[in-house]
């Protein structure tokens, strides 16, 4: 956007306060105060909008009046820490100049506030309302109002009572407005000053349905107001309609169609009063609805410049100082009702559809500002164009103040929002540039000036800082109003329920901003026009814009009640604004720039943009890393879930296969004990299986808890009655309490396998020759089931099986989970490790029997897998050797006791015969009852599986078990010894 330069003149309030009486000229360095009461503050006035039904229910409102004039705003979430994170006091209080509740009538508002500005208007004063508020609370109703009667708001109001009070004193169209204050003669322009306003029959497709939804004017619901006015005054009424779109201009009555004034518009006369109310129409709303998305409607519309006036438009001092900025090439429209121009602004309110900032949203994203200019001639100088005066009264429509961080908007809306918001700060740093030069000023006129003295100027002006109204469009279009004479209105809307706080306290800040800001009211109203001007020539080139035509797609839905749903589909074109050639400099332009100021509001503007896209931009990152945390996490948890689940199996799989390779050694130790009692030798491995024996299996086979852990035979000979059930639950309980259990029956069975290789080389022959085939099919049979847990070498292969699990699963393991696994699997394999330290490290002094059975290993170790693996077969044949040549009087017993209670688990039977013992007693029920079992909920899988297995064999019961174990068979001890692994 290029800039234009700046103007000390007009954008500096110091020259405002003498304008009027004496004007401020460059060689004049001196001025006459003015007195104090020639300013007044812009009024504010604040209107809590009532709940609504739909969508406010459940919200507590956080503002409460206090007075007419003062509200406490509360913040609702004060009590949480986000008020302590928060600058915002949690509790302040504002004053208004008046305080209008929920339950405020449209009529009554108006009165209050817009009919002294009504007043102003016809008697030659210039004045603005403007209606400040976030989305939704209430700035549209307040101006336009609503479809029920009463609901009209301030706009058709003022409509009905300028007419109403100039009923009778309507004048002709000799003369037209042009810019500002200016006025041409009517023939000499050749826009027409009437529009064509076609019957309701012809009604233009598009119009028909944008006007759905529009508030529509009812003869009843008018104000019935009248003011009286001086009789000897002819006034004519003409309407513009602008609005500010993302830091553009239009003309809303731009695409009026162009037309001679029906007979019933004749001046003077109602265009159509009754019901047949007129309906205004335009190129655009002439067009047939377009239903295909494909092919939309496209519609072209360009921006208005906004420019200086020229000096001619001055008053009657040639004043440039009162004369700001007019919108170039914007339609003023002759109106001669109060219905009529009521149609007209329906028709610039359909145009705001056509062209998208009402269509997508019921938000409004565009400012609007309605222009009522008033020219008044005095009856007998009706033809004396220097003796009519002119008067405008602008009411504003802001779009919603929210700020772009609560609205988490983004591309297109994100642009309208950073206009929308650019205009709304240079609105406030205007205001607050105004009130501080305002400030200046009065504390140079106490500080420096004697009362009757006379003030230099060029002092004051030094200290004034520049304001910033051309920073954007609408402070441009609106800076007449601040340095130029006139009152100046705020309406403040709030909606205290479900709009945010934080943006309703910037809203009173910038309402109390206002409110502190001082404007002239004209106090020599209706001063009489210069001479009118001649039209201009059209001399312009099209704007040097940095984005240049910009196109967009609106789609405007329609239907409703009774009516098909639809939709029509539009491309607008939005092409820039023409720049001035140069014909109509005015002083302005001839201004330096000051380049640091301008060069640091485009920072600023920048700036803001980018902290906007920097935030939206952080939240969706935030949120898309949210979101992949939480799926890796889930990946995670699942995948730990698998092999703790894994895990869990395989300790139980490997628990199961110790059992069994404890049993088979203790049994086979009772086999090969047989009724000789061998004394034990030193260093023998009737030694190690004694141990073992003493110290894990036979205090494994421990019924009860005896606290006798570490003295396995005394627990031996206090478990003799038990039966073997119970000592199935023992084993359980132990496996399951690490702090209870004996040293692991890998430390007593793995171990000794080294030592038997040394015991081994010595072996006599005869020894070996005394084991038949059946003991080398047990050490077969060892070798299968017993060896492949008992033997060092396959524990070692074991733990590398583990850590290559642990390896696999090493990622998705959490350190202390993974900690906790460790502990489980330290304290159940703790034996195991011990035997592998003990093999590591085999200088180290012997802590136990396993242990400096262990440490000899090593040696042996140095070896290879197959040779431990031949240790392991040999190793029962070996047992048997040393327990026959060497034992201790109270290992003897010891093992004498285990071989007692073996011979009772020893079983005969059937190897193919498949038995189970079902330990659970509900099981057995069902299976003394002939049923099968099914395995109950909860249990693990293995179990599951062996049950089923198990369950297609013949179920046992205990009668037969006992008539088993009396039987004494081996293979049918084994074979129940196998199906009983299910059942833990
Ligand atoms: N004083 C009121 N009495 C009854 N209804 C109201 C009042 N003020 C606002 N409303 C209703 O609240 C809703 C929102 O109001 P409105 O559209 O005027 O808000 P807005 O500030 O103009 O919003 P936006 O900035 O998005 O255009 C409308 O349905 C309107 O009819």
């Amino acid at each position: 956007m290029t800039r234009k330069p700046l103007v000390n003149r007009a954008n500096s309030p110091g020259a405002k306060p003498d304008g009027r009486s004496a004007p401020l000229k460059s060689s004049q360095a001196s001025l006459e105060l003015p007195p104090d009461n020639d300013r007044e503050p812009i009024r504010a006035f604040l209107r809590i909008r009532p709940r609504m039904d739909d969508g406010d229910s459940g919200y507590e409102p956080y503002l409460e009046p206090l007075s007419d004039t003062a509200v406490k705003l509360t913040d609702p979430s004060s009590s949480t820490s986000r008020s302590r994170m928060s600058t915002i006091n949690p509790s302040s209080i504002y004053t208004f100049s008046h305080v209008f509740r929920p339950d405020t009538q449209q009529s009554e508002f108006f009165s209050k506030t817009t009919l002294p500005l009504v007043r102003d208007v016809l008697e030659g004063r210039n004045g603005l309302l403007f209606a400040y508020g976030v989305t939704n609370s209430g700035k549209t109703h307040t101006i336009q109002g609503g479809n029920t009667p009463g609901s009209a708001g301030i706009l058709p109001r003022t409509l009905d009572v300028i007419f109403n009070s100039i009923e009778g004193l309507h004048g002709d169209d000799t003369f037209r407005p042009v810019r500002l204050q200016g006025i041409e003669l009517s023939s000499e322009s050749d826009e027409p000053t009437t529009i064509r306003l076609p019957s309701k029959g012809s009604s233009p497709a598009l119009a028909d349905i944008l006007e759905d939804d529009l508030p529509t004017s009812t003869s009843t619901d008018t104000d019935p107001t009248v003011l009286k006015l001086d009789r000897n005054y002819e006034y004519t009424i003409w309407l513009s309609y602008v609005e500010v779109y993302n830091e553009k201009v239009y003309d809303l009555f731009g695409s009026l169609e162009s037309g001679v004034a029906p007979p019933s518009t004749a001046p003077g006369t109602p265009a159509r009063g009754g019901s047949g109310i007129p309906r205004p129409t335009s190129s655009f709303l002439n067009l047939p609805v377009p239903g295909n998305k494909a092919h939309p409607l496209l519609l072209t519309r360009k921006a208005l410049s906004v420019k200086p006036c020229p000096l001619s438009d001055g008053d009657g001092d040639n004043d440039a100082s009162s004369a700001g900025k007019y919108v170039a090439g914007l339609r003023q429209v002759r109106v001669r009702s109060a219905v009529e121009a009521k149609e007209l602004l329906r028709l610039g309110q359909l145009h705001r559809r056509v062209f998208g900032t009402l269509a997508n949203s019921q938000s409004s994203r565009s400012h609007a500002l309605v222009t009522i200019k008033v020219l008044r001639v005095h009856r007998g100088e009706r033809h004396d164009p220097t003796s009519i005066q002119t008067a405008r009264l602008t009411l504003v429509d802001l779009a919603g103040s929210e700020r772009t961080k609560h609205t988490h908007t983004s591309g297109e809306r994100l642009r309208e929002a950073g206009n929308i918001n650019k205009s709304l700060m240079v609105l406030g740093q205007c205001m607050e540039t105004l009130r501080a030069n305002q400030r200046t000023l009065a504390r140079s006129l106490q500080q420096g000036v004697a009362p009757g003295s006379r003030l230099d100027t060029r002092d004051v002006k030094r200290g004034l800082a520049i304001v910033p109204f051309r920073h954007s469009k609408l402070t441009e279009i609106l800076m007449d109003y601040f340095v130029g004479e006139g009152r100046a209105v705020m309406i403040v809307n709030v909606n205290p329920y479900d709009t945010g706080f934080d943006e309703n306290v910037h809203v009173m800040k910038f309402a109390a901003l206002a409110r502190e800001v001082c404007t002239v009211p004209a106090t020599n109203p209706l001063r009489p026009l210069p001479s009118p001007t001649k039209p201009r020539a059209n001399g312009t080139r099209a704007s040097s814009g940095v984005n240049g035509p910009h196109r967009r797609k609106v789609t405007i839905s329609f239907g409703g009640p009774g009516r098909k749903a639809s939709e029509a589909h539009l491309e607008v074109l939005e092409e820039d604004e023409e720049l001035d050639d140069g014909e109509e400099t005015s002083v302005e332009d001839d201004e330096p720039i000051n380049p640091l100021v301008d060069a640091l509001f485009d920072e600023i503007e920048e700036l803001r943009m980018q902290l906007y896209d920097a935030h939206i931009r952080n939240a969706l990152i935030e949120a898309e890393t949210r979101e992949e945390v939480m799926v890796e996490m889930e990946e995670r948890m699942r995948s730990m879930e698998e092999m703790f689940t894994r895990r869990l199996m395989r300790v139980m799989e490997h628990n199961e296969e110790k059992m069994d390779a404890k049993l088979d050694m203790i049994q086979r130790s009772r086999m090969l004990g047989g009724g000789s009692r061998v004394p034990r030798s030193e260093g023998g491995y009737s030694d190690s299986i004694a141990g073992s024996v003493d110290s894990d299996a036979i205090g494994q086979l421990r019924m009860s808890d005896t606290g006798e852990h570490d003295d396995g035979r005394s627990s031996v000979a206090a478990r003799d009655a038990d039966d073997e059930s119970d000592d199935f639950e023992a084993k359980d309980l132990l496996d399951s309490n690490p702090r209870s259990r004996t040293p692991s029956p890998l430390a007593g069975k793995g171990k000794p396998l080294p030592k038997r290789q040394s015991t081994l080389k010595p072996r006599p022959p005869p020894t070996k020759a005394k084991f038949g085939a059946e003991d080398e099919m047990d050490v077969d049979d060892t070798e299968t089931d017993d060896a492949h847990t008992a033997s060092p070498t396959e524990e070692v292969s074991d733990g590398e099986e583990d850590d290559e699990i642990e390896e696999g699963d090493e990622e998705d393991f959490i350190d202390d989970e993974a900690e906790s696994v460790s502990e489980f699997e330290t304290d159940h394999d703790s034996r195991e490790e011990e035997s592998s330290e003990s093999d590591a490290s085999y200088a180290g002094p012997a802590k136990s029997k396993s242990k400096s059975n262990a440490s000899t290993v090593t040696k042996g170790k140095a070896g290879t897998k197959p040779l431990a693996t031949a240790q392991a077969k040999r190793a029962p044949q070996t047992a048997a050797r040393g327990r026959r040549s060497t034992r201790t009087s109270s290992s003897s017993r010891a093992v004498a006791g285990l071989e007692d209670e073996l011979d009772g688990l020893s079983l005969g039977g059937d190897p193919d015969d498949s038995t189970v013992i079902i330990p659970n007693r509900k099981a057995r029920e069902q299976a003394a009852a002939g049923t099968e079992y099914i395995p109950g909920k909860g249990e693990t899988e293995t179990g599951k599986k062996k049950k089923r297995q198990l369950g297609k064999g013949r179920i046992v019961t205990e009668d037969e078990i006992e008539s088993l174990v009396a039987d004494g068979s081996q293979d049918g001890g084994r074979q129940l010894r196998r199906s009983t692994r299910g059942h833990r």
